[in-house]
């Protein structure tokens, strides 16, 4: 394997002699030329080691804007001055970031660790041949910012630490948590999901921590909240953004204290759940707009997992169509095939509804198609068109169920996500649509 290249930027004494650790000696320091942040994505390096003390306005505006999807892995070093951009850096390109003083032997283990994985993966940027993609839990995919991501959540599945999950509508941030969950040692005990765009105001409370029989008009029964249902386990905590500013503030204690007391009882009760959590705001603008609060982000935000959109993960694009269209061909004992003009179209699409949106166009596809899926069998959200389809457009002899289920999904792609719009304009509530959705969940994890 050859010298691995590392691009290497220290400015204090301390940081440069990292260089001598035996941990880099195989490897090619590359010093940093002016243009070092490009350097970073250059399909041959591996690592970027940076001290970022003292960046330039450009060298910051740089960091900033760049697309870390095929960018390497990276470690920061900061003098510990808090730094808003390099937060937003270090969750975009999921790197360390390490805090004057910098412990050596820390950041040795971290080097090792990346160096050995990225051994193990040839080097990253493996490109998909066939329909055979890599998994990691729940994850399947096999491009370079899917196994920077199985790096992340590998390594934090085992500690103890919240995670805040952040990613566009569709990408699998729920796949993310469940796999989390799976990877943990908490594994055996319950994953609890819920939406907090889905709760009602006034039930929040009681929804988050539970209530006793008589604790307010209607409360004819006990009822446990979700923090004594994940007991021992992890609990989900879907578009915490959506959940108001006011509940937040009853989150942050039993986040800070591990303490919490069901409504209308008197005793207080203590919670041994890992909270994982997520969104798809950018948490620096959803603080900013008044969205989330500041101290509930650094409790929930512990650890930060950002999950790529689809465009940026290359030719997992059509891996995954192949990886649907195998899935669906086995639940329905059949064997369509799909042409390379259909992928192709597949894989020049943008995908704003990101992997959810094509789930979907496959499964459309496949229903549509007779035995090959074609160009035209291959329905983009761009090309549906507004409207009510013609009655012609819709083929006999497929299941109510099946167009309901499509409705649904590409009215949620429409709305990207969002799934207070999608409900009023399918005209049912947003609980039946929550319903419907784990009900096909249900269907596909069972498959
Ligand atoms: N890497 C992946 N491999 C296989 N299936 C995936 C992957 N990522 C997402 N999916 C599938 O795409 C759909 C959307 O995923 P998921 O619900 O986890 O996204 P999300 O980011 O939580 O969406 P939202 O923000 O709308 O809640 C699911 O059916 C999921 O199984």
């Amino acid at each position: 394997m050859p010298a691995h290249r590392v691009v290497f930027r220290a400015l204090t004494q301390h940081i440069q002699q990292l260089a001598e650790n035996p941990v880099l000696s195989g490897a090619h320091l590359l010093s940093p030329s002016d243009d070092w942040v490009a350097a970073l994505r250059e399909p041959n390096v591996a690592l970027g080691l940076i001290e970022v003390t003292g960046l330039s306005a450009s060298e910051q505006a740089a960091l900033e804007s760049m697309d870390w999807s095929d960018a390497c892995e990276v470690i920061f070093f900061s003098d510990g001055t808090p730094n808003r951009t390099l937060d937003t850096v270090c969750l975009k390109s999921g790197g360390f970031h390490f805090r004057s003083p910098v412990a050596h032997e820390a950041v040795v283990e971290a080097v090792a660790d990346i160096l050995a994985d990225l051994e193990t993966d040839g080097g990253g940027g493996v490109e998909v041949v066939s329909s055979d993609l890599d998994q990691f839990g729940l994850l399947a995919g096999s491009s370079r910012v899917m196994r920077k991501l199985y790096r992340s959540v590998r390594k934090v599945a085992s500690a103890e630490a919240n995670v805040l999950i952040v990613g566009e509508s569709g990408v699998g941030k729920e796949l993310v948590a469940n796999t989390l969950h799976l990877a943990s040692p908490r594994a055996a005990n319950p994953f609890v999901a819920i939406n907090c765009s889905a709760l009602s105001p006034e039930l929040v409370e009681s929804e988050l921590f539970g209530h006793v029989k008589g604790a307010f008009t209607g409360a004819q029964r006990e009822h446990q909240g979700v923090f004594a249902q994940a007991e021992g386990g992890t609990l989900f905590l879907d578009e915490i953004t959506e959940m108001p500013l006011d509940q937040q503030a009853k989150l942050l204690r039993v986040l800070e204290t591990g303490e919490y007391r069901p409504l209308g009882s008197q005793t207080v009760a203590t919670a041994n759940v890992r909270v994982i959590s997520a969104t798809n705001r950018d948490p620096e603008q959803a603080i900013d707009g008044g969205f989330l609060r500041e101290d509930v982000y650094f409790r929930l935000a512990q650890f930060p997992i950002y999950v790529p959109p689809l465009r940026a993960r290359g030719a997992d694009i059509a891996g995954l169509a192949r990886h649907f269209l195998a899935y669906r061909n086995a639940e329905d004992s059949a064997n369509k095939t799909i042409s390379e003009a259909a992928l192709a179209k597949l894989a020049d699409h943008t995908w704003p509804g990101n992997v959810r949106e094509l789930k979907h166009a496959l499964e459309r596809a496949f229903i549509l198609a007779d035995t090959q899926i074609n160009v035209e069998h291959v329905v983009l959200d761009d090309s549906v068109g507004a409207g009510v389809p013609a009655s012609s457009d819709v083929p006999a002899g497929v299941p109510l169920e099946d167009i309901e289920r499509m409705a649904i999904e590409n009215t949620l792609a429409e709305n990207e996500g969002n799934k207070v719009a999608s409900a009023k304009q399918l005209g049912i509530s947003v609980k039946t649509l929550y319903n419907k959705l784990e009900k096909y969940q249900a269907g596909d994890d069972q498959s």
